[in-house]
């Protein structure tokens, strides 16, 4: 009682169809291809290993419903290699919950709402510094320099300078490799991967121990999150979590963090520039916000409270362009579903676009509509997926939350844009518009010049 369809090639499946049509930006059509061909679950073999892939409502709370008994994390030998094996997505059971917690301690909305200024001052420094006064600029690379510099700022408590600098270069060579095929010889991507990683380890490492040396002298433990992580006790007053697990989870959020809230913005840009209706929408909201304060004032987190437009258009392009496309799971028993067995040991594949874009969920799902959040209660549970679902759900939602509107807020109040190329992209795994998203500025209030 296997799903139906085929195993492929040994070793080699389905892998290449698949990678082909995400560079390509046909993923979706490929998976409806699977779809009119086998129904909504089907078996393929995927980066070597047999796999089911399902999508839609049941399968999303088979897959994220349960406790991890049946169903396991499944992460890529790269990724682990890279990211180490005390982060989150190597964990299971009771020491993801502890870890988990620990960082949610801090990502929580009542410790988030402490830092808002301190974003505010990172997106206001980045414009000032890289969009002020330029006729075009790239969006997509500078949105990832602001997602990494508010991490930097807000998680690790490092200043702009010489040392944050190290810092990017070395963590961007490290997540170029997370994604490649772990052969590890010299020059391959994943070699330099490997490299970069234990570089950004060993970095780490002083900067804990300067951070533990800055507590015991009396520094607060909510100045940021290695601080809020070394300072959380156990029941026997013992450290909660080891230097391992701290290190390797602040390389997790910086690699979750940061790509992925860089796509949304961008993705924001590219939809503001294509439609004029949703655009208007968005500054009319912005502009009451920016008149009740008085100049240079910052924004409080009740002003934030208030972005629901903006945000209900942020939930919409995240319907339409999920940063993360999907994922694994693996299967720790053999699983019945839908009528088939899927086998211990085997992958589960989902994608969150399948579900997204499915008309009996969502009504005329190629439309672009933010009204369908405005009651957020109407939409079935396991069925808006961009954060996940269940006990491994996005613990950096608040956080993504935060830093797009901040960013929106000033984008749409300070300048005019308008793209300079095709809105084409391909996915990377991540979607990746066309050179970047290349726009043309103005200032607000004054005319192109064309
Ligand atoms: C638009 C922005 C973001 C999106 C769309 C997003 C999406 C996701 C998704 C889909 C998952 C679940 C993956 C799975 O179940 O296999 C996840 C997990 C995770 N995300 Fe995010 N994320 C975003 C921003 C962030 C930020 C800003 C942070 C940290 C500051 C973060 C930290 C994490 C962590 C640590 C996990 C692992 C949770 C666990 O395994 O328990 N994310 N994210």
């Amino acid at each position: 009682r296997l799903p139906p369809g085929s195993l492929g090639i040994p070793l080699v499946g389905q892998s290449l169809g698949l990678l082909w049509a995400m560079r390509a930006n046909t993923a979706e059509r490929w998976l409806e291809g699977r779809v009119k061909k086998y129904g909504p679950i089907s078996k393929l073999s995927l980066f070597g290993k047999p796999t089911v892939f399902m999508y839609g409502q049941a399968a999303n709370k088979l897959i994220f419903g349960g406790d991890g008994s049946s169903i396991s994390n499944q992460q890529t030998q790269s990724l682990r290699m890279i990211l180490g094996d005390r982060c989150l997505l190597e964990l299971s059971g009771e020491d993801h919950k502890r870890v988990r917690g620990a960082l949610v301690s801090f990502l929580k909305p009542e410790s988030l709402k402490m830092y808002v200024s301190k974003m505010e001052e990172e997106v206001r420094s980045h414009l000032e510094m890289h969009w002020e006064g330029n006729q075009q600029v790239t969006v997509l690379p500078l949105m990832k320099k602001l997602t990494f510099n508010i991490i930097c700022s807000l998680l690790f408590g490092i200043d702009r300078g010489e040392r944050r600098d190290q810092y990017v270069h070395h963590f961007q060579e490290m997540i170029e490799g997370m994604w490649s095929i772990p052969v590890n010889l010299p020059f391959t991507l994943f070699n330099n991967s490997l490299k970069a990683s234990a570089k950004v380890q060993r970095m780490l490492k002083e900067l804990l121990h300067e951070k533990r040396l800055q507590l015991q002298k009396g520094a607060p433990s909510h100045q940021d999150l290695i601080s809020c992580l070394l300072s959380i006790r156990g029941e026997g007053n013992e450290d909660s979590l080891s230097e391992d697990e701290i290190i390797h989870n602040v390389m997790l959020i910086m690699a979750a963090g940061y790509d992925t809230s860089s796509v949304l913005i961008t993705f924001l840009v590219r939809l503001l520039a294509n439609n004029p209706t949703v655009y208007e929408a968005v500054l009319k909201e912005q502009d009451e916000i920016a008149k009740s304060k008085s100049s240079g004032q910052f924004l409080t987190w009740e002003d934030l409270s208030k972005m629901k437009y903006t945000w209900k258009v942020a939930q919409e392009t995240l319907r339409f362009y999920p940063p993360i496309f999907g994922g694994f799971r693996k299967t720790i028993k053999d699983i019945e579903f839908g009528g088939y067995i899927i086998p211990k040991g085997w992958q589960i594949f989902w994608v969150a676009a399948m579900t997204h874009m499915d008309s009996n969920i969502f009504h005329e799902p190629e439309k672009f509509d933010p009204a369908r959040f405005e009651n957020q209660a109407a939409i079935p549970p396991y069925c808006y997926v961009p954060f996940g679902g269940g006990y491994r759900i996005c613990p950096g939602y608040e956080f993504a939350k935060i830093e797009t509107l901040i960013t929106m807020h000033h984008l749409v109040t300070q300048f005019h844009w308008k793209l300079c190329c095709t809105d084409h992209f391909r996915r990377d795994p991540m979607p990746v518009p066309t050179e970047g998203l290349p726009i043309q500025l103005s200032p607000r209030n004054h005319p192109f010049q064309d």
